[in-house]
């Protein structure tokens, strides 16, 4: 962009000098204004901006000095050139000291004047220039000033000696310390006892350009509200990223050994709360966050190095595998949070049990790890197994709710039992799992023999897998009697495995390991699709009884697809609701009783009856009974058998009878086995009763034979004796 032509205002009373005055500046690229009188002038100062102002001095109205005095006391930024005729020395004089920048004398050759004008123009250039360059610095100083205290980041100099020659205002807020307190001080003051030596190298090595000392981490000293300075490493010390870079006088040689060292700059940042978050997830990594134990991963670590030495100082290691024993069932009845607190609450006892540098871990549910190293003989192994079980026997109290969790302790020994880790928890695991088949709770040593019978488990794990696509599935009918025994009033399905190699397995080898498995699901609509096509064809025959009975696991209120399942089986086989009854245990529904409602209740709007099964057993509150459509109370064999013929009024089956009826609910005995029990159930209006006195649970064809004989009337008699095996 061309620059625009000086601006210059020339001023005499002498109208011909003026003029040519004009011609002349004009011919020279200036842009010219003229002022006949002192008036004129301080009118043209006044409004406009000029570069050069020529004056004369003597003048009729306002003369030269007194506008020179205007433009002074006006702060006008105008050079003033002086054109007089006046050559004393005196006005000269005055004239600069009024502030005029030179003083031509008249008569003046053209180029004379042109060279003033140019000299003043010019210094005014670079003048004005100079004066930008200084309001930039000053701006770009202030700028600077502002970022270096208003920086997330302490910045840091020190001098040659390591002391503080500045510092910003940051790090009052993130230490405590004011500037003034560390201007002078030596950074040792600041920075942690155990991070010296780090702190040494960045500050005394002379670094700088790429090898400066870059993201070193470093604990800093914070002074708390008393002023106290924290010495050791808590949680007032800060954790900074800190890069140092060396600062050197420009004199002396060109490489960095032969110039001066005058100290170090560099930027500090504050790294605690990444720090913090670092730590946060190092925790979740390596420990269990329910319990705050250990958890599998450290356990393994810890096991591992345990190991490693014990190896070196030829001595022994004891992993012990705790299971809780009934867990479950407190977890599956009184709900996830009193599970949880009773899981923490073993955890502190389990503590107790052991010393400073034993290791407790969970490794989920209500699988516990415990690891002993350095013990003299196995021997010390069982002493503190024995403590755990004896810890763990006492109720717990949750929630108001006593509990009662025993536990299983397999223990396995290095170097016997295994080499590495791996080896020991699985070996552990195994002796857990043995106590647990055989005498549920207690402790046992491992021995090899017991992987015949874990290999077992493992079988039948990968057995049930096949059973369902091989068809090894079959159903055994149980049938229930009226009172009298007379007529078949229901009908139980109850599932058999029917195993290639170990013969016919009842539920209770395999239901468990089917929930565990996540088998469940396939296996129960397998049998509601079954037991609903064997009552249609009894239907069809006319030898159904009023109802057929299908039990749920636990799991299987869960999903959500039940309700759909049962419905659409019931549609494939055109059967009525009204035929199918479900039984379910109280711990199943109030696990969750909002889905319990809302499952049952839509399938009691299908005709289909809900049986509670071994009713009186769980833990739960009987306020359910009156939320949810139940039809039947099936009393628990166990009470069927504490009957005592004499004792009336006073026993558990009295109570539940008797509550029975006040609902308006079918009862039903399981178990029944004696005529005694029989006798004393009829005599409580029992409705219906189910057990060996009656009938086994049979196979379809038995059963088929059973229903014929009540429906043509036929005596039972002729039929039963056949019946009674399984
Ligand atoms: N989720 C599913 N669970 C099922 C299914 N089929 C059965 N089960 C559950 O297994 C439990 C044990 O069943 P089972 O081994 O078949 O035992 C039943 C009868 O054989 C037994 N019974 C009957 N009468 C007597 C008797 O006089 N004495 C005696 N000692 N036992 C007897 O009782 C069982 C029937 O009980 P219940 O169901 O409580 O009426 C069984 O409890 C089911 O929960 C299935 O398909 N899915």
């Amino acid at each position: 962009m061309p620059s625009q032509p000086p601006k210059i205002l020339a001023v005499d009373d002498e109208p011909r000098l003026l003029a040519s005055l004009q011609q002349l500046l004009a011919l020279n690229g200036y842009e010219i204004t003229t002022a006949s009188n002192g008036r004129t002038a301080i009118e043209q100062l006044r409004t406009n901006s000029y570069d050069l102002a020529l004056i004369d001095l003597k003048m009729p109205d306002i003369n030269g000095q007194r506008i020179m005095r205007y433009v002074a006391e006006n702060d006008i930024r105008t050079d003033i050139i002086v054109i007089s005729g006046e050559a004393s020395f005196e006005t000269a004089v005055e004239a600069l000291r009024l502030g005029a920048h030179d003083f031509l004398l008249k008569p003046y050759a053209p180029e004379q004047l042109l060279k003033r004008i140019d000299n003043t123009i010019e210094r005014r250039r670079l003048q004005s220039n100079a004066i930008d360059i200084q309001e930039r610095l000053k701006n770009s100083e202030k700028l600077h000033r502002f970022l270096v205290n208003t920086s997330p980041d302490v910045i840091y100099v020190l001098n040659g000696e390591g002391c503080f020659t500045f510092v910003n205002q940051r790090i009052q807020q993130l230490l405590g310390f004011t500037r003034e307190e560390l201007i002078g001080k030596h950074y040792t003051t600041l920075v942690h006892d155990d991070d010296l030596e780090l702190a040494r190298y960045a500050f005394n090595e002379r670094r700088t350009g790429t090898r400066a000392t870059h993201n070193l981490e470093l604990r800093l000293r914070t002074k708390d509200n008393n002023g106290h300075t924290h010495k050791s490493f808590s949680t007032s010390a800060m954790c900074v990223e800190l890069n140092a870079t060396g600062l050197y006088s420009n004199t002396g040689g060109t490489r960095e050994n032969e110039r001066r060292h005058l100290g170090t700059y560099g930027v500090a940042r504050d790294i605690s709360g990444r720090k913090q978050a670092e730590a946060i997830i190092r925790y979740q990594a390596y420990h269990d966050l329910l319990t705050g134990l250990p958890n599998r991963t450290l356990f393994k670590d810890r096991l591992s190095m345990d190991i490693a030495q014990a190896k070196r100082v030829g001595q022994m290691v004891a992993v012990m595998f705790i299971d809780l024993d009934r867990f479950k069932i407190v977890n599956d009845t009184l709900g996830h949070v009193i599970g949880d607190q009773l899981l923490r609450a073993v955890g502190r006892r389990v503590q107790t049990c052991l010393r400073e540098g034993d290791t407790l871990a969970r490794l989920g549910g209500d699988e516990f790890v415990v690891l002993l190293p350095q013990i003299a003989n196995r021997e010390s192994a069982a002493t503190v197994g024995r403590k755990i079980i004896d810890a763990l026997t006492p109720p717990f109290v949750v929630d108001q709710h006593e509990l009662f969790v025993g536990a299983s302790i397999g223990i396995a020994i290095f170097p016997s039992d295994g080499n590495t880790d791996e080896e020991l928890i699985k070996n552990a695991d195994i002796a857990m799992y043995s106590v647990k088949n055989d005498t549920r709770g207690g402790y046992s040593f491992y021995t090899p023999k017991m992987e015949t019978k874990f290999s077992q488990h493992l079988d039948l794990e990968m057995g049930l897998r096949r059973a369902l696509t091989n068809h090894e599935f079959v159903i055994h009918y149980q049938p229930q009697f009226d009172t009298d025994g007379h007529a078949i009033c229901g009908i139980e399905a109850l599932l058999r495995w029917q195993h290639p190699e170990r013969g016919l397995l009842y539920p209770g080898d395999f239901i468990h390991l089917a929930e565990e498995v996540g088998l469940i699901g396939y296996m129960t609509e397998w049998v509601i699709d079954t037991s609903i096509r064997q009552m249609k064809t009894w239907v069809d025959a006319g030898i159904a009884p009023a109802r057929m009975a299908i039990n749920l696991s636990a799991l299987d209120l869960k999903r959500s697809n039940l309700v759909e399942e049962i419905t659409q089986a019931l549609d494939r086989h055109q059967l009525a609701g009204q035929y199918i009854e479900l039984e379910i245990t109280e711990n199943l529904i109030v696990q969750d009783i909002n889905i319990a409602t809302q499952r049952l209740t839509a399938l009691a709007r299908h005709g289909i009856s809900i049986a509670i099964d071994d009713f009186g057993t769980g833990y739960s509150s009987l306020s359910y009974l009156h939320q949810l459509p139940i039809h039947t109370l099936k009393i628990d064999r166990s009470f069927v058998q504490d009957i005592v013929p004499e004792r009336s009024g006073r026993s558990v089956i009295d109570a539940i009878i008797a509550m029975g009826h006040s609902l308006e609910l079918t009862i039903v005995a399981e178990g029944v086995e004696t005529e005694a029990q029989r006798h004393w159930l009829a005599q409580r209006r029992c409705h219906g009763m189910q057990g060996y006195l009656f009938s086994r649970p049979l196979p379809t064809e038995d059963v088929a034979r059973l229903l014929e004989a009540t429906a043509t009337r036929q005596s039972l008699d002729a039929v039963l004796p056949g019946v009674g095996r399984e």
